[in-house]
């Protein structure tokens, strides 16, 4: 089987756009904890070029990651033409991160062109919908960020544009601008905290993406295998449900644990964005379209999981 998620995303030479390449969560923070750390930078850049030496074509990052101009570094050094990738970058209300430096999206896309060093980038998400208008200088609500967004999509340098983190409410909030500007400015991607252990951020967040031609990208896929740990104590929980599905559908399947996961994430018609320090992980978790997992363990997959319900990001806002 196939799976075409996107056949209407493709890269602007017309690839089809593969599972993505992370590059924040730890990458992000360990460059915000020692931010002129050349080793750092430079283990970056190596596992992004890696990442699309074994066949990623679609880079995802942020302006809280900081990590645009070793995404645009990495490139560079692979050799593959900017054509034949895929850039998603996200815009982030608030400075619970970062001190922000681009306090409107045509700011912040003139700082990120440059920092790419590209004339365009492939899709621009809001990073979250949780901020108050006091926020940001400019009193930004969900709705006014938007037509600011749609704004500089106008411009041609933004091929797309979406959102992340979004529930319902806020989905119907932009469509309903996006109606009256046309088709092409409709929000494309929800990127979202997505895995078994949680199969909805929020109430039926995916199904209503989905029916809207939304196209749900899953960050954290591989939460239950690295990172199911005690609210309180932090400690690792050693004993859930998938804990002990997953190493006999591994065996099943002749492939890793995070690849079930991976490949499982893709059968749901949700995207997966993963990213690994270690080459080894990089190549074997771009290696999940030679595979197909059966009915009946997608949807065992979908019934432990779902036994077991947990959070890893943005736990306090949902
Ligand atoms: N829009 C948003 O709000 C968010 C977006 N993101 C995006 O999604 C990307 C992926 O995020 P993240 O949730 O961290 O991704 P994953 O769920 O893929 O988890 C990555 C972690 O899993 C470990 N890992 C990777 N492969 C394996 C393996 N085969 N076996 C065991 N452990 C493995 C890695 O450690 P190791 O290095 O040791 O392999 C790493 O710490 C981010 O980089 C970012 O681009 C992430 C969070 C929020
Ligand atoms: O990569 C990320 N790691 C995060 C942790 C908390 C909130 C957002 C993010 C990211 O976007």
């Amino acid at each position: 089987m196939t799976v075409d998620l996107t056949p209407s995303f493709k890269t602007k030479s017309g690839d089809p756009i593969t599972i993505g390449a992370g590059s924040g969560s730890k990458w992000g923070r360990s460059k915000r904890g020692d931010p002129s750390n050349e080793a750092v930078l430079n283990e970056i850049v190596d596992k992004l070029t890696y990442s699309i030496k074994v066949g990623y074509n679609h880079l995802d990052t942020a302006e809280i990651y900081t990590t645009h101009p070793e995404v645009s570094k990495a490139i560079k050094k692979s050799g593959v033409e900017r054509e034949k990738l895929w850039i998603t970058t996200k815009y982030f209300i608030g400075s619970f991160f970062i001190d922000k430096k681009a306090e409107s999206p045509q700011e912040f896309l003139d700082q990120t062109l440059k920092e790419l060093n590209t004339d365009y980038i492939d899709l621009l998400l809001i990073h979250h919908p949780f901020f108050e208008k006091e926020h940001s200088k400019n009193q930004y609500d969900v709705e006014k960020l938007w037509k600011e967004i749609i704004e500089v999509q106008k411009t041609g340098a933004v091929r797309y544009i979406g959102v992340s983190n979004f529930d319902v409410p806020n989905l119907k909030k932009v469509i309903e601008i996006s109606k009256s500007e046309g088709k092409e400015h409709f929000p494309v991607v929800n990127q979202i905290e997505y895995h078994a252990y949680l199969q909805n951020q929020s109430p039926d967040v995916v199904q209503f993406s989905q029916e809207n031609g939304i196209l749900v990208e899953s960050y954290g896929p591989l939460t239950p295998l690295v990172r199911v740990v005690d609210d309180e104590t932090k400690e690792e929980i050693v004993d859930h449900p998938l804990k002990r599905l997953l190493p006999e559908l591994a065996t099943k399947y002749g492939r890793t644990e995070a690849q079930i996961l991976l490949r499982y994430v893709l059968q749901k018609n949700v995207l997966p964005i993963t990213i690994s320090s270690k080459e080894e992980r990089i190549k074997q978790a771009i290696e999940i379209y030679d595979f197909e997992l059966s009915q009946a363990d997608v949807d065992l997959i979908d019934s432990e999981g779902s036994k077991f319900p947990y959070r890893a990001f943005f736990k306090d806002q949902f």
